[in-house]
């Protein structure tokens, strides 16, 4: 078996006296698509926004692609890690918000090009040729030059994607990525997601609302309840199948109020 490009063991992590992650393990494979479903507040969130070093972590491990994400090695030891340490994983992941987070004072294609000549120093013309060439992947091309006010939630969306790839990370994590977003303009985001995932050898980790989504692109669900993992498997087992009796009174709920699983 391959070795896994997020290796997560057993992390805690709390806000005040509130334990939202309660010593939690996870194994990714690479090119694996995962999808992270529960109730709100169980703390699918701040999983991704822990690998994406927003929040800190108060006990555990996590390795990404072999490397520990908030220690450094030294001789032997494990310490915190520095900035400059965070900084290079960082460059291993790219996230998306469900509220887009664009740079409102910058157009669409210099919010695509901003990171790598940034961040990696890579040319502007260089910059703005990969640039290009990711707006096309998400049908944005012709927008290049609009700004951020001038475009619609499902746009927005899509230049944020192409601006999290911009940096080529091995590992693209999407948080509710269509919550915000108006019924008609979701498809058009999910479809981006559908061709990225049929087509790249990405890691993607999706915290989703939307289960009929989280069926067709997931090769793993995982079912979260009060921080931990209660129930994880193949689509098909954790919605038609479901064995732990959180994970069916969850579904149940979700097909009572009208979506589709
Ligand atoms: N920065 C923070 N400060 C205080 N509490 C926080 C913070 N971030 C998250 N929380 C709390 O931690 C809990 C878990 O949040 P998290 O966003 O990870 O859950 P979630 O499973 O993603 O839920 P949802 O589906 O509603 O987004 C919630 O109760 C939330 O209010």
């Amino acid at each position: 078996m391959s070795q896994p490009i997020i290796k997560i063991d057993g992390i805690t992590k709390s806000f005040g006296s509130f334990k939202v992650l309660d010593g939690l393990s996870l194994e990714v494979k690479p090119a694996e698509k995962l999808a992270l479903i529960g109730p709100s507040g169980s703390g699918k969130t701040t999983i991704l926004r822990i690998l994406m070093t927003l929040e800190s972590i108060d006990g555990g491990h996590i390795q990404i692609d072999g490397e520990h994400l908030y220690h450094m090695e030294r001789n032997g030891q494990l310490l915190p890690a520095d900035e400059r340490h965070l900084a290079r994983m960082r460059q291993k992941i790219g996230m998306v918000f469900q509220l887009f987070n664009l740079f409102p004072h910058k157009s669409v294609i210099e919010n695509v090009t901003l990171a790598p000549m940034l961040t990696k120093g890579v040319k502007k013309a260089d910059a703005e040729k990969r640039a290009m060439e990711l707006l096309d992947m998400v049908g944005m091309a012709d927008k290049a030059k609009s700004m951020p006010a001038q475009l619609s939630g499902g746009q927005k969306q899509r230049v944020a994607i192409a601006r999290a790839l911009a940096l080529s990370p091995k590992i693209m994590l999407f948080d509710e990525v269509t919550s915000a977003l108006d019924p008609e303009l979701v498809e058009e985001v999910l479809n981006v997601m559908r061709k990225l995932a049929a087509e790249t050898d990405m890691t993607m980790l999706l915290v989703t609302h939307e289960m009929g989504f989280a069926h067709d692109f997931a090769d793993r669900v995982l079912f979260f309840d009060r921080g931990k993992i209660v129930e994880e498997g193949k689509p098909d087992d954790i919605f038609r199948h479901p064995k732990q009796e959180r994970t069916q009174a969850f579904l149940r709920k979700i097909i009572a109020a009208g979506h589709r699983v």
